[in-house]
């Protein structure tokens, strides 16, 4: 069976996930990504249901009424909404089997307030978690992130770890603080009574940092590099590692769980699970290269040049800038002392969970998931920034 699904990731790009099908489902589609503002409000979601066996698969969907896109036995019907509106989430969620949360505000760099980062992330996840319990649907899948773990503020490394390695998870910033509040949250509720009586049941996906095509950030960096003759500057030691993974991986895990959840309940029900891939494990600045060096960037080690005290006092100073602006206008670098924190700090996963809990094995090797990346930024060549 092959299946189409999208689902919302940094920029709005459009994970194709194939071979296998979701019977039903509730997810964030995109509206808005990284570009369109960071308000947070009236965003979309969208439902998957199985689309009549006589449509047969599709080269990509076609709209068949308005917001609706039929993609093989799939239909996905979007509909627009906000998860900070309770009765908009109701209406939406009422009648799904499973509901794959997704929606949120991703904000590292202080263009959003505290205020509606909480009130997207964590209302908004309450408001998921209420709708289900209202409108007796039982599957709740969360898409979560390895910030609810790390880095922290202390800069420890995270190194191969998994989801039962200790680490003192201790956050100050909003986007960390409101993902773990909201996964607490989706976690606790797993067993709760719905609607006629069932229990809920509930997990959360942690990706570490997604790649792929319509990453906003690998395209603010190319063409930043463009700008600077074909060269970037390397700000971090190669010596700190990250894990990265693919969109149609996390894509694909999503759907997975989804699939997977009602015959493992009782094993899966409240579980956390590491989004990995075969994606290796590289420097943050190192793993872009991988795409944007076949595009024609190359980096330039400047480590002797740019120190790390120095990078602390314009990350500094940016954070300053932003705070004097905020009445006049938004500036809000990549650079800032959260980023960079977590820029130069090492955050690796080695773990298997997924694939001992629910089959999980990557959609995309490296080598295909590098190859598509690469495929579009060599598209986004010429663009706008
Ligand atoms: N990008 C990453 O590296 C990364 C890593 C780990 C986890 N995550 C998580 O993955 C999810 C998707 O993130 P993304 O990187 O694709 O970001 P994104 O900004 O591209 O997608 C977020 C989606 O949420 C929607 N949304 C925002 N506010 C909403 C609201 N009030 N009501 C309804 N919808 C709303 C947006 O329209 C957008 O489609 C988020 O929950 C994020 O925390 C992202
Ligand atoms: C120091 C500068 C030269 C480089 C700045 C890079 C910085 C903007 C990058 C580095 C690491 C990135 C984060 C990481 O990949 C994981 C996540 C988790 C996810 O839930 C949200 C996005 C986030 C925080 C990435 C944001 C961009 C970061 C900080």
């Amino acid at each position: 069976m092959a299946v189409e699904c999208r689902v919302a990731t940094r920029g709005r790009p459009m994970a194709r996930v194939g071979d296998r099908g979701v019977e039903a489902g509730l997810v964030s589609v995109p509206g808005m990504g990284q570009e369109g503002g960071a308000s947070g409000r009236g965003r979309c979601v969208g439902r998957l249901t199985q689309a009549p066996r006589e449509e047969g698969p599709s080269s990509g969907g076609q709209f068949g009424h308005p917001g609706t896109v039929a993609a093989g036995p799939v239909q996905v019907t979007a509909i627009q909404g906000d998860v900070t509106q309770a009765h908009e989430v109701a209406a939406a969620v009422a009648g799904a089997h499973v509901v794959i949360h997704t929606a949120g505000l991703v904000d590292v760099f202080g263009r959003a307030s505290p205020e509606t980062i909480y009130e997207v992330n964590v209302q908004g996840t309450k408001n998921v978690i209420e709708a289900c319990v209202q409108t007796g649907t039982r599957f709740l899948v969360y898409t979560s992130s390895m910030e609810v773990v790390g880095p922290n503020i202390k800069g420890h490394p995270f190194y191969r770890g998994n989801e039962d390695t200790p680490y003192e998870a201790i956050h100050r910033h909003p986007y960390p603080c409101s993902k773990a509040q909201a996964e607490r949250l989706v976690l606790e509720a797993n067993g709760r009574k719905v609607h006629g009586g069932l229990s809920l049941v509930t997990c959360a996906l942690r990706p570490t940092g997604i790649y792929g095509e319509g990453h906003q950030i690998m395209r603010d960096f190319y063409h930043q590099g463009l700008r600077l003759g074909g060269r970037l500057f390397r700000a971090i030691p190669a010596s700190v590692e990250h894990s990265r993974v693919y969109v149609g991986n996390v894509a694909w895990m999503h759907v997975l769980v989804a699939q997977e959840l009602e015959q493992r309940a009782a094993l899966m029900g409240g579980q956390v699970y590491f989004c990995y891939d075969e994606s290796p494990y590289k420097s943050y600045e190192d793993f872009n290269m991988e795409f944007l060096g076949p595009c024609g960037l190359r980096l330039v080690d400047t480590r002797l040049l740019v120190p790390y005290w120095l990078l602390m006092l314009l990350a500094t100073l940016n954070a300053l800038l932003q705070w004097l602006l905020r009445p006049l206008l938004l500036y809000a670098p990549l650079l800032n002392p959260y980023t960079l924190a977590v820029a130069n700090t090492t955050f690796t996963v080695s773990t298997n969970k997924a694939q001992r809990h629910f089959g999980y094995k990557p959609l995309f090797s490296w080598e295909d998931s590098r190859t598509r990346t690469i495929r579009w930024v060599q598209a986004v060549e010429g663009s706008a920034p």
